[in-house]
């Protein structure tokens, strides 16, 4: 479910983007990092096929993901704060958690170290997180810390 090299914020990361013939801006995973979807084996494909059929029964307007970000943590990992406001990413973003527990914090954007934790939100093994709407990344950071081994298969779309 992973390969890749380090990225902004230390942890390995790749980014699997479908169809294989569309030229997308595509973000942190971009570039080398990047699987083309045809050529992706079977998890990141099963991933949002899972979040697709989760999310299609409770949600209207869920979209055909055209990225799957997988990111694997070692019990030592964290991910620092970041917003998902990268060129291209929409609003509307789904991620599967697998392994460990961990919770995701969240704070306004600006001096991190002087802005409270508005939200923290525990994440365990089967959840789908959502996060609705460019508001929350324009506005808010995120980071995660974990218990242990843990996987995130982050659905996203990313538009042309
Ligand atoms: O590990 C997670 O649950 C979320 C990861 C994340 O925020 C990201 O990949 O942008
Ligand atoms: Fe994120």
């Amino acid at each position: 479910m992973l390969a890749g090299e380090l990225y902004e914020v230390g942890l390995a990361v790749c980014s699997h983007v479908w169809p294989s013939n569309s030229k997308l801006t595509v973000c942190r995973g971009g570039g080398s990092n990047t699987t083309e979807w045809n050529h992706e084996s079977q998890g990141p494909k099963m991933a949002k096929r899972f979040i697709l059929q989760a999310l299609k029964q409770i949600l209207f307007n869920v979209p055909d993901f055209n990225e799957l970000l997988s990111v694997a943590y070692l019990p030592n990992q964290s991910m620092a704060f970041h917003s998902d406001d990268e060129q291209g990413v929409q609003g509307f973003i789904a991620g599967l958690l697998l392994g460990s527990d961990a919770t995701m914090d969240f704070c306004c954007k600006g001096d991190v170290k002087n802005c409270p934790t508005l939200l923290t939100v525990t994440l365990s093994h089967g959840d789908i997180l959502v996060m609705d709407g460019d508001t929350i990344q324009q506005k808010f950071l995120h980071r995660v810390e974990l218990f242990g081994y843990r996987f995130a298969a982050t659905a996203r779309f990313i538009a042309k």
